[in-house]
């Protein structure tokens, strides 16, 4: 299912409307994002970003060269698309719980691969034998 279709369509006049510290919006990669709240958290200040508030700010947040979690943080302050905009697939899909999900895999122990016998042998059985033996030849 296409996430984007959920999402309001507004015009670059539309967002324009909104440029102010109390009310800061702005078009990045043609989504349309209100970071009024986001102001006070941003590593280089608010500032920055009201100076190019109402506007479409692509090129001058890929020019920064923003971190990965930063693009993640888009997300999280979408209020909608930019009218006439043209998504890749990979874009359209993308919304901010799944690309904490993809973000947060690579520390999720997977289960369902398992582990090869040999190898629950060597990290337990192994080690419990050994030191089995140890308390055998020390005590008994
Ligand atoms: C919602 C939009 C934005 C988010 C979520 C965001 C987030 C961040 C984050 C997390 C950082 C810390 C460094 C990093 O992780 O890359 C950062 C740094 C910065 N951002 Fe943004 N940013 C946004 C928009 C912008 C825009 C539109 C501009 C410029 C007009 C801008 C200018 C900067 C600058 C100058 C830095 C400091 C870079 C440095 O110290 O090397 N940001 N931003």
């Amino acid at each position: 299912m296409c996430k984007m279709s959920g999402q309001k369509t507004f015009t670059l006049s539309q967002v324009a409307q909104h440029r102010s510290k109390k009310d800061c919006w702005f078009v990045i990669n043609g989504r349309v994002l209100d970071v009024t709240k986001f102001l006070d958290e941003h590593p280089a200040g608010g500032e920055v970003l009201v100076e190019v508030a109402g506007k479409d700010a692509t090129r001058e947040f890929s020019n920064i060269g923003h971190s990965k979690e930063a693009q993640n943080l888009l997300l999280k302050y979408q209020v909608g698309v930019l009218q006439g905009h043209a998504f890749n697939e990979a874009d359209k899909n993308a919304s901010f719980v799944e690309s904490k999900h993809k973000e947060m895999s690579a520390f999720v122990i997977k289960d369902d691969d398992k582990m090869p016998k040999y190898q629950a042998f060597l990290e337990f059985v192994l080690p419990l034998l050994f030191t089995g033996f140890y308390f055998g030849y020390r005590y008994l």
